[in-house]
This record gives C-alpha cells, structure tokens and sequence, in this order.
C-alpha cells in the first residue's frame, strides 16, 4: 500500500496525514490484508488502478454538468412532487432541517427501480436516453467494482463465505442509490481581503459531518478539495482526490455486520476550497428493504460480545430519515445487554 506522506499539521483540528492507497494491481492476498487494515484504521481507503473505463466517468461527469449549468427554473422542474428524498435538492438535505452549499441528484440504482425516474430524465437533459445511458452504463460498472471489493474484503476477514456482502449488493431488489452533488465554487469576496478579517466563507460547509447509512459507499470527484474524512481522535483530515481515483467509505451496515470490526468512517464536505465548482458522485451500495442486518456469527470471536441487535435494512433507513444528518444513527442498534 502507498501511504502519501505526512505534512505539518494545519490547524488545530484539521491534520493531512496518510490515507491508505489501495492498489488494485497488487495480488489477491496483499489487497484483502490491505483493504481490512485501511477499513479497520479509517472505515475509508482511495482505489487506484481499479479497471474502470474512463470513458464511463468522463461521459457521466459531461452529463452532470450539462445538467447543474442549466438555469435554476429548469433544474427545479426535477424536484420530486410530493416529496421524497429522490430527484433534485438545492440546499436542503433531508427532511429534518439539514442544509449545505450544494444541489444534487439522487436517483435509485438498482436497474428496475432507474426506471421509476424517467420523468426526472425527461427534464434534467434535451438529451433523456443520453443521459441515463450514462447513469445505467455509470452505475454498471461501480456496481462491479463494489462486488469485487466487497468479495475480496470478506476473505481478508476468513468468512467462508467470500459473497455474504456482494450477495446484499446483487440482489435484484437492493435499495442501492446513486447521488451526483455539484457545490458552486466560491466567490472571493474583495472587502473581505482588504479588512483582513476571516472571511465568512471559512465556515462555509458543503455537506455536513455524517457517516453513510449503507454498507459501502463508492466515490468519484473531480479535482476541487473539500471532503474530509474524521480520525478515531477526532482530527479532520483532507482527502485529495484525483479525478481517476474512487474513494471508498465503510458505512454503517458494514460496521454491524462486522460486529464493530470495520468502522463506518464520518466524513464532511467544506465548501469554502475553491473558486471552482465541485462534482462528486457516490454509489452507496445497500441491502434489499427487507432483508435482516445483524452481527455475522463468524465475526464474534469467543469471549467477545455482541455489539449490534438484529434489523430489517427498512427499520434502519426510517431511523436514519426520522434523525439529523449528524446523528449517531448506529446507537440505536447497540446491545446494551451485551446479548
Ligand atoms: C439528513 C438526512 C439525509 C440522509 C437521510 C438523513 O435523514 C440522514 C442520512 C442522510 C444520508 C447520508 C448518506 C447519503 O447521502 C443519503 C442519501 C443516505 O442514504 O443517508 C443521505 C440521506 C439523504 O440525503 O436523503
Ligand atoms: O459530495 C461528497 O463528496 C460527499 C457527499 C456525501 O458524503 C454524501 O452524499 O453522503
Ligand atoms: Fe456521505
């Protein structure tokens, strides 16, 4: 694994220290040690040399951006009516008052459920067939890469079974969802500089401190600084992203199925980085509705406790829409008995 090396720390809370670079090149057995240490440590590593056509990104990134340039009186038309979390949002994250410097998509993933949005197809692009050729051909492939992971993570852990998390991910009715954000670049403001004092925009946050509900969220960005991952001490760390890396978070799910072996890592975006726009689109992987989450057997070692009780993945996202974006969601699930 490359570790990029360690710079000075930068302000009292916000530290660039290295994050795992997992090489996808590298054999099986180096990955599968590699992908637990870096999911154990962080609950987050960067995918480099993962196979994933650029031509698949470059296209889904064109189709985004056609979209978030067109005007605001167009884009609203994508708003869901009544309201659900699906289609367009400007602001506003949630039902519970969340809000961050950005708009975004949030489209359903799984292959029959996409087609459930072709009215939202139908007013994102003069172009429909395009554009959702782009997310299908997009999430294909994500899809993919997500499987392989989630293959090679469950035998670095020794389960037998080496599909007991892709399983969840394959599943013709897994509640998978895709999500494009777009945060407007910021514009420096000159009386700001000239009086020298902090500007306003310092504060400015993208999309607040969470952790992902699902079990792996898979993300892509273009080249604008702003996500930050949270150390077990609570330090904030940067994350450079290059264009043809994907990141790769541990959520929620995966934290109980594991029995708090891998952490779901809390993560930020700051908004207050560039003067360009940033574009980051997140495949997070998830179960069917229905189906049960629980601590894997083979993950509770003799002597050692059940951490997590059992729920339906349904129970989990009303909870999770029921609480802030910055709810401890996961506590909810705690054995408090230890049973
Ligand atoms: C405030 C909220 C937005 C969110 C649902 C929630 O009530 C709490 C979890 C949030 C989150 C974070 C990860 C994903 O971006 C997301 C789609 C998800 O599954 O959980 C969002 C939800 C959302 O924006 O609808
Ligand atoms: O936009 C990003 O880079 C991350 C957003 C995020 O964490 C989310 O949508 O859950
Ligand atoms: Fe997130």
């Amino acid at each position: 694994m490359v570790l990029s090396s360690p710079s000075p720390l930068r302000t009292k809370k916000t530290q660039a220290i290295g994050i795992p670079i997992i090489d996808l090149s590298l054999d099986t057995t180096t990955l599968s040690q590699r992908i637990i240490t870096a999911c154990q440590d962080y609950g987050f590593f960067k995918v480099v040399n993962h196979g994933v056509p650029i031509e698949i990104i470059s296209k889904m990134e064109e189709v985004a951006n056609g979209f978030f340039f067109k005007p605001a009186s167009e884009k609203l038309k994508a708003k869901s009516n009544p309201p659900s979390p699906f289609g367009y949002g400007c602001r506003s994250i949630g039902f519970n008052g969340d809000v961050g410097e950005l708009e975004y998509l949030l489209l359903q993933a799984n292959p029959d459920q996409i087609l459930l949005h072709s009215d939202t197809f139908n007013v994102v692009s003069d172009q429909p067939t395009d554009f959702s050729c782009a997310v299908e051909d997009y999430i294909h492939v994500v899809k993919g890469l997500t499987c392989g992971l989630l293959e090679i993570l469950a035998l670095g852990l020794s389960l037998t079974d080496t599909n007991i998390f892709s399983r969840f991910i394959e599943d013709v009715d897994s509640d998978s969802c895709f999500r494009i954000n777009h945060y407007p670049g910021v514009k420096t403001s000159k009386t700001t500089h000239e009086s020298n004092k902090p500007s306003q925009s310092h504060q400015r946050i993208g999309f607040g401190e969470h952790s992902d509900p699902q079990i792996f969220t898979i993300l892509r960005s273009n080249d604008v600084p702003g996500l930050q991952i949270s150390t077990v001490d609570g330090l904030w760390i940067p994350v450079n992203v290059e264009p043809t890396d994907f990141c790769v978070f541990v959520g929620d799910a995966l934290e109980v199925l594991t029995n708090g072996r891998l952490k779901s890592v809390r993560h930020r975006v700051m908004a207050n980085m560039s003067s360009r726009s940033r574009l980051s689109m997140m495949y997070f992987a998830a179960p069917a509705m229905n189906e049960w989450i629980f601590p894997i057997p083979q993950m509770i070692s003799p002597g050692e406790q059940r951490l997590y009780k059992s729920f339906t993945w349904n129970e989990y996202k009303k909870a999770a829409y029921s609480l802030r974006l910055g709810d401890q969601r996961i506590d909810l699930f705690k054995c408090h008995s230890g049973l």
